[in-house]
């Protein structure tokens, strides 16, 4: 890659990022007053203490901000004065609007795209969704697509208010996903088995769904039908599952509170 990936905040997200990155060979200079630098050197990357420091990095710079959304503003302005027209500044900020990143890095040009990704990237198996600032260069987007595509996969999506809808399926999604095994493994126990047997039964259940819906050789209704014999034990369970205030039902209030709780995080612009 042409230039330098900053990352400006280390913590779950950026350490997954990370992670990624540096498992295929890439490398980063990382901002975070709190971050491990043990850690961080051992992964190779190199720790930058005073902004000042960036003046000998390698030109453009291409800056991943993952702090929390409160603290993305402050974060970009404190390093405007380092950024130019060639440069790229992609945030990972939930419900921060690109109207707002502009803003807080005031004269200072640098191309800005606002993305999704969730913290499988450390696996290599993240799903991210951006949204370039209209006129980004393709330079600049392919520069944007190739931090995310060396840890899973990518997609662009057209309209800004549409990351709140990939926040709450992807971004967040993991979590239902880990929370689904939680649930099956309190099941498992509520029916008799030990409590070390039901958290492995869910948790290799997880990843061989996981699996087989990685392969992408069958939509997951297709995988569903695979396991579910006419009416054998599957169908069972899933005629509760898929009954009033089922699973669909859950899953569409649960999403919808996500979305909603992005849009209330979402930063007045000036
Ligand atoms: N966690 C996830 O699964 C996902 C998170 N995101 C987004 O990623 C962002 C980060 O989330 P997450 O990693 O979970 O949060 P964390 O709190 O784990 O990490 C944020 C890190 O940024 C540091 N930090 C704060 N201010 C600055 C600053 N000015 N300069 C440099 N570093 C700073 C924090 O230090 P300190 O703790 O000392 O404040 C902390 O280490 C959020 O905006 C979130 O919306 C997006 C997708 C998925
Ligand atoms: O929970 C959050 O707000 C962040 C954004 C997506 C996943 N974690």
């Amino acid at each position: 890659m042409p230039g330098s990936r900053v990352l400006i905040g280390c913590g779950r997200m950026g350490q997954a990022l990370l992670a990624g990155w540096t498992a295929r060979g890439e490398t980063a200079f990382v901002i975070d007053p709190s971050a491990d630098r043990a850690a961080l050197a051992a992964l190779g990357a190199v720790v930058i203490d005073r902004l000042d420091d960036l003046a000998a990095v390698p030109k453009p710079l291409c800056v991943l901000v993952a702090v929390k959304p409160a603290d993305a503003q402050a974060a970009i302005a404190g390093l405007a004065p380092w950024l130019g027209p060639g440069d790229l500044v992609v945030s990972v900020a939930a419900g921060v609007p690109i109207a707002a990143l502009r803003r807080a890095l005031g004269a200072a040009q640098p191309g800005v795209v606002r993305a999704m990704p969730n913290i499988a990237a450390s696996a290599g198996a993240a799903m991210t969704a951006a949204v370039a600032e209209p006129g980004l260069d393709a330079g600049r987007r392919g520069l944007c697509e190739s931090l995310f595509t060396c840890v899973g996969e990518f997609v662009w999506l057209a309209d800004e208010p549409l990351l709140d809808a990939a926040t709450a399926i992807s971004g967040s999604g993991l979590a239902y996903v880990f929370s689904l095994g939680e649930q099956l493994a309190q099941a498992g126990v509520a029916l008799g088995l030990a409590d070390d047997v039901a958290a492995r039964l869910a948790r290799v259940t997880l990843s061989g769904a996981g699996a087989l819906a990685a392969r992408g050789e069958a939509s997951l209704a297709e995988l569903r039908a695979q396991v579910t014999s006419p009416s054998g034990t599957t169908a069972a369970a899933l005629a509760v599952l898929d009954g009033p205030g089922g699973l669909g039902e859950l899953i569409a209030r649960a999403t919808t509170a996500a979305a909603r709780r992005a849009a209330e995080m979402t930063p007045k612009v000036q």
